[in-house]
């Protein structure tokens, strides 16, 4: 099976204190992956490095590239539009898109933005937190691409919404396309995932099948996941 991400002993440090330590991490084409890891563990922080945003010492591969700026192109992330003034509609930040990503499909978008009940007649400073993160999955949903990262996706978004989108994100991720989702509501993503990787302790802790996981211990993913900070955990 191919692999659309590699990372090799990687690091990094901000203001002189470790963030990230000897992570490595590889994830095959075609998966749902689910992001764990407290607050503060570095979710963030290793999707920034993967799309070059951030950084660090080790090395990337994403779809065989290594630079940043090769790397950014096959990697869409959940930016979060801190760029664009509050009166900005949504439509100009489409064309933003489209004009920046030669990948974005405007009618993905489209389809993506009617089942998200998306009014892109809006200007982003009318947006609720839900809605807002709605907008966000879409654009990030809309490229083309082999690898998509979703940082706390669900996080505004009402629950009935919620698991709307989680029960129909395989429908919106191409096949062969491997989707990385961090999120605190594992429970709720927990149905959708094939993998799961636990940042802890400054590195990958775990990386492991979601039914390796059902399987092997006998629990569901999200008591195993509360398993490893209730004694401890065996890298692995
Ligand atoms: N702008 C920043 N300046 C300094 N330190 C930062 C900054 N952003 C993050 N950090 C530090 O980097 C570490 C990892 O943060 P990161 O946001 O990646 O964690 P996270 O796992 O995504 O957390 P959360 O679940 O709360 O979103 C934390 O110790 C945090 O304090």
């Amino acid at each position: 099976m191919t692999d659309v991400l590699t990372i090799e002993n990687l690091s990094y440090k901000r203001n002189q204190k470790l963030i990230l330590a000897n992570v490595d991490l590889t994830l095959a084409a075609g998966k749902i992956v689910g992001l764990l890891g407290e607050n503060g563990a570095g979710k963030t922080t290793l999707m920034r490095l993967i799309t070059g945003s951030a950084q660090g010492n080790g090395t990337i591969t994403v779809s065989g590239t290594t630079t940043p700026a090769q790397r950014k192109s096959h990697v869409s992330f959940s930016e979060q539009l801190h760029g664009f003034s509050k009166s900005t509609k949504l439509a100009r930040v489409v064309s933003f898109y489209q004009l920046v990503y030669p990948d974005f499909d405007l009618k993905r978008y489209q389809d993506l933005a009617a089942f998200l009940q998306i009014n892109d007649d809006l200007k982003l400073s009318a947006l609720s937190k839900g809605m807002r993160e709605k907008f966000i999955i879409a654009l990030t949903l809309a490229r083309q691409v082999e690898l998509y990262l979703l940082d706390e996706p669900f996080s505004g978004i009402d629950s009935m919404s919620r698991k709307k989108i989680i029960s129909s994100i395989i429908q919106w991720t191409p096949e062969n396309a491997t989707l990385l989702i961090s999120d605190h509501y594992v429970t709720e993503i927990a149905s959708v995932l094939d993998e799961i990787v636990v940042v802890k302790d400054q590195t990958i802790a775990v990386h492991r099948g979601a039914d390796e996981i059902r399987n092997q211990t006998g629990l569901e993913i999200e008591d195993y996941y509360e398993s490893l900070y209730e004694g401890g955990v065996q890298h692995d």
